[in-house]
């Protein structure tokens, strides 16, 4: 169940937004994807996920290629993600959040669907409960009929992992999870992590708060102008020279700006 990530390169026109990427994840570990703004990460996921093909290169899932299928697919794979910005339907219960990509799962056909059948009615159950043990899961057990748009930030973003954790994935992408919480939330998001793994997720991460990144990923990888630059452990990868140079360089640029 390991990802492959071969020799990735994409180019938006005259943008390298990434040049050459290999790395792999090993079943069971949370992985960091880091790097400065512009970097390559989301472009990363997006390949992963299929949302747009590479330039060159492929990405393996579980001894399966993952690069030329469609997105559902990729679901289908058992590899999911979140996006950067909250993604929720603000109008729907937290319960129906996380039901509602479900529900193009049933198994159930459609003449079941019309006529409510038993078999249906069965199916709709387990896949409420299911959902009600995801959102005990990620804390939000007392919420499931708030509207999504009622819940705090941190909970929403709690809520996304809930959704993306409803279709099973073996593999987890985590798109900026943390972006924008507080000290609490984000220690919050660091046991949510824990517990995950601890179901035997796979976790690929991109996060910019690095005393999480530091204490919560196995291995990193770190990524600068499309270029993987380093690789190894938080240790290995606090030191690495090339890695301190690449995030000063972004300092500068922040001061300058
Ligand atoms: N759809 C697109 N069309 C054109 N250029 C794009 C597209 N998506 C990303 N880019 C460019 O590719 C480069 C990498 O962007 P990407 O969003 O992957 O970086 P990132 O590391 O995720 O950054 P951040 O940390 O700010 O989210 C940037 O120069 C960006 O402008």
């Amino acid at each position: 169940m390991a990802l492959e990530v071969k020799n990735i390169t994409k180019r938006f026109g005259g943008i390298h937004a990434l040049t050459d990427v290999t790395f792999r994840v090993e079943e069971g570990e949370v992985f960091g994807l880091i790097g400065p703004n512009g970097a390559g990460k989301t472009t990363m996921f997006n390949i992963i996920t299929s949302m747009f093909p590479p330039t060159d290169g492929e990405v393996v899932f579980s001894n399966k290629r993952l690069t030329g299928k469609k997105p559902y697919e990729i679901t289908k794979e058992g590899v999911c993600r979140t996006f950067q910005n909250i993604r929720l339907f603000p109008d729907m219960t937290v319960l129906e959040n996380v039901t509602v990509g479900e529900h193009c799962r049933t198994k159930s056909g459609v003449f079941a669907s019309v006529f409510r059948l038993k078999s249906q009615k069965v199916e709709e159950e387990k896949i409420k409960t299911k959902a009600r043990e995801l959102l005990q899961l990620v804390g939000l057990g007392k919420y499931e009929d708030t509207f999504a748009d009622n819940l705090a930030y941190g909970q929403q973003r709690r809520l996304e992992i809930a959704r993306a954790l409803a279709s099973d994935p073996a593999l987890l992408l985590l798109d900026e999870p943390a972006a924008g919480m507080n000290e609490k939330e984000t220690n919050d998001l660091f046991d949510l992590i824990q517990k995950i793994k601890k179901l035997g997720i796979t976790i690929l991460l991109i996060e910019h708060d690095m005393p999480l990144v530091m204490r919560i990923c196995d291995r990193i990888a770190v990524l600068n102008f499309g270029e993987k630059i380093a690789q190894g452990t938080p240790d290995e990868i606090k030191n690495d020279p090339h890695v301190i140079e690449a995030y000063l360089g972004q300092e500068e640029e922040d001061e300058l700006a």
